[in-house]
């Protein structure tokens, strides 16, 4: 079986992990997660999110966050940006890049951005021409690109629809996102032969939710096609508060764990991560569900 060298992963836990959670975390606690996170070898983390406070309470700290870290040169902070107002936010803080973000289906994208599919792409391809011009990268993520929690199944035409779209407008990369996480291998088999039909795999990233512990058998199905960076996110947290039933991503551990036994090199320190995963227990006062973290706490 010929799998790839080397894989990089895009670590999300600080914006689409902590989205989620009810209680507020101190804004403190957040720098502090993202400074550790800084000295693992990760070399990719998206830190904070510049979308409306009032949608998502939790990340309305995004200035002071991406302003208060301490920045490793040899690590990339993005941010997620949904429109003008948070590309301004965004840039006032010098972010290294911006990620914006739609959904494959109309149900989630109207009750995650309150506009419809056709409405979004002129919002974005202002983003993407003020972030270029602004010397930033852009990425994009098109979500529910398997299943949709108000209208099901998406095929994956509609996925190569965006996905045209939004390279059209300048991103130079995708991240697919299966966002309620109940897809199966067979599925994501699907959706990347239709996808590298139109797209090489280095333009592609997957972003894996956990909900029904699928996500490590679909990374698996995307490495064997030749896809190498991979969203995972601390512990295990996250999930899209406008996607009933969305648990949190694939676990960083848990995913450096697997590739590092099958010989992948990602450059991260599995057991620097654990010991990061396993202080969060303390902040958010409730125990993460990786297996790494149970391990580390003696509950094999
Ligand atoms: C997109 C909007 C802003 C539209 O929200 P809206 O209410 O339609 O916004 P609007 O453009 O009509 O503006 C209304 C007011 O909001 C202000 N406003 C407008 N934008 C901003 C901004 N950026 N920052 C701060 N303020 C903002 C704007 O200035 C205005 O203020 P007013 O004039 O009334 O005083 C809203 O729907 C929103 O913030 N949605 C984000 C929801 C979200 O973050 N969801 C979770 C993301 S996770 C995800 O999408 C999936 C992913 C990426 O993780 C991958 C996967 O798992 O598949």
């Amino acid at each position: 079986m010929e799998l790839p060298k080397r894989v990089q992963l895009k670590e999300v836990g600080p914006r689409d992990g902590l989205q989620n959670e009810k209680g507020f975390i101190p804004t403190e606690e957040k720098i502090k997660l993202i400074d550790r996170l800084s000295e693992t070898g990760l070399d990719y983390i998206e830190v904070t999110s510049f979308v409306h406070p009032k949608w998502i309470p939790q990340l309305a700290d995004a200035v002071k966050v991406l302003k208060s870290i301490k920045r490793n040169p040899n690590v990339t902070y993005a941010a997620l940006v949904p429109n003008m107002k948070g590309l301004e936010r965004a840039l006032e803080c010098n972010v290294d890049e911006v990620s914006i973000f739609m959904s494959a289906s109309e149900g989630h994208n109207q009750a995650n951005i309150n506009k419809s599919i056709n409405e979004t792409f002129p919002i974005l391809k202002e983003v993407v021409e003020g972030a270029l011009a602004a010397g930033k990268n852009v990425r994009g993520y098109v979500s529910t690109v398997i299943t949709c929690p108000y209208d099901g199944y998406t095929e994956p035409t509609q996925v190569v629809r965006i996905a045209e779209k939004l390279f059209e407008m300048g991103v130079t990369e995708i991240s697919l996102g299966d966002t309620i996480g109940v897809g199966v291998p067979t599925q994501v088999d699907t959706l990347l032969i239709e996808m590298l039909r139109h797209f090489k795999s280095e333009q592609l990233a997957m972003h894996f939710h956990d909900t029904r512990g699928t996500a490590l058998a679909n990374v698996m199905t995307s490495l064997m096609h030749g896809i190498t960076k991979f969203d995972s996110s601390i512990g295990g947290l996250g999930g899209c508060p406008y996607a009933k039933g969305a648990s949190g991503n694939v676990a960083t551990e848990d995913l450096l764990y697997m590739l590092q036994e099958m010989g992948i090199e990602t450059g991260v320190q599995l057991e620097r991560v654990t010991e990061v995963a396993l202080s969060m227990e303390n902040v958010l006062g409730k125990k993460l569900s990786s297996k790494q973290v149970m391990i580390a706490r003696g509950e094999e």
